[in-house]
């Protein structure tokens, strides 16, 4: 393994020294920091000629594809509650959990070179270097199976103007039960036509072979990468911490950790749904447009609460974003200028509680 040179930067690095291609591995274990440093390469190096390879694990995180929606997709009151982070990426498909149990593989090539199967192969390839009867196979939707059934990889690919990155999951030791709860929406009643997620039975590498762990496996990765593309290359580890290295990663990372991006990109959705409140049946009907709340109406007996107190909540919801602390600040500042009596007070925050719960 070797470390890029003091005092270039990556580019110049990676042009000069490396003429027909290159492995390199990532140092860091943040989801944005790795995902930025993808976008980096994809703008930054000159693959006309060459290709690379970019090895990386993340901790614990879940990445939904660019044209899909959060809320429907995953749980994202678990994920707050254990402080696992969202991440959307560049390029379409699904949505995934990573943790230091799986590995993620770049392939980036000129746009005329992209080939997804060429690149599978390396990776089943590497699979039956280190294990020759390991029953590993590319579908045709570009997922990898083992023993035919069960999911160990997923494909996902950004193809610009003139050059394209295909990136892929490899699951060896991945926490399967967090991985099945994360991946589980906690709100109900969600109409959208986002991208919708192919779920699959999954299994870890591991579950099959032991000895298969994330570093044995992308140093076969490395090999076989190299043999195939045609050129010798050592390892190359780059921190996408250090800014020198690639001008402009900290910005792009930035970007992608904007809740501008990671949420409000979500296609337009509504929410349709009806819960108990303090013995009370709420309907609830919500627009969300990038990200906002556009529309927002419950449907709340008026026995039970008077008209004139929803109607309040409602027009205090519109226009804010639909996550829970903009949420808690509109109720708290409702509480406090409205004098309240205490059982209305209790049921506006009944009537929080519960649309948080659909956040
Ligand atoms: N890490 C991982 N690897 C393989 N399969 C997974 C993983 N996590 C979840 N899943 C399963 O795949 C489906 C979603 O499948 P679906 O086909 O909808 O989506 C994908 O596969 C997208 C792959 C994106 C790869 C990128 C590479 C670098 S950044 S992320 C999910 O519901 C689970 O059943």
């Amino acid at each position: 393994m070797a470390l890029v040179k003091k005092n270039s930067t990556l580019k110049e690095y990676f042009e000069d020294a490396w003429k027909a291609g290159i492995v390199l591995k990532s140092a860091s274990t943040d989801v944005f920091q790795n995902l930025a440093l993808e976008d980096w390469i994809h703008e930054h190096i000159d693959v006309q000629q060459r290709s690379a390879l970019l090895m990386w694990r993340n901790s614990s995180a879940v990445v939904i594809g660019r044209h899909q929606n959060p809320w429907q997709e995953c749980n994202l009151n678990l994920m707050r509650s254990m402080g696992i982070p969202l991440a959307r990426r560049r390029s379409g498909g699904g949505t995934v959990f990573h943790d230091l149990g799986n590995i993620n593989l770049t392939f980036f090539t000129s746009k005329k070179k992209y080939d997804r199967h060429r690149n599978l192969r390396v990776v089943t390839g590497a699979l039956k270097d280190l294990r020759p009867d390991l029953d590993v196979s590319a579908t045709d939707r570009f997922d990898i199976v083992l023993n035919g059934v069960y999911k160990i990889s997923g494909t996902a690919a950004k193809l610009g103007r003139t050059a394209a990155y295909h990136h892929c999951t490899l699951l060896c030791s991945s926490d399967r039960s967090l991985l099945s709860s994360v991946l589980q929406t906690n709100c109900k009643g969600i109409k959208s036509n986002a991208t919708p997620s192919v779920p699959s039975p999954v299994k870890n590498l591991q579950d099959e072979d032991p000895s298969l762990d994330p570093s044995a496996i992308m140093g076969a990765m490395a090999s076989r990468y190299c043999a195939e593309f045609g050129f010798d290359s050592p390892v190359i580890t780059v921190d996408p911490s250090v800014e020198q290295l690639m001008p402009g990663i900290q910005k792009m990372a930035a970007d992608l950790q904007a809740w501008e991006w990671v949420y409000g990109r979500t296609p337009k959705f509504s929410i349709c749904t009806s819960f108990m409140a303090e013995g009370a049946n709420i309907g609830l009907d919500m627009d969300i447009k990038n990200g906002i709340v556009e529309k927002c109406a419950m449907d709340i007996p008026h026995h039970w609460l008077p008209p004139e107190v929803g109607k309040e909540l409602c027009s205090a919801l519109m226009g804010i974003r639909f996550c829970p602390s903009e949420v808690a600040a509109v109720v708290a500042a409702l509480m406090r200028t409205a004098s309240r009596a205490p059982d209305l007070a209790k049921k506006t925050q009944s009537l929080y509680e519960n649309v948080v719960a659909v956040m």
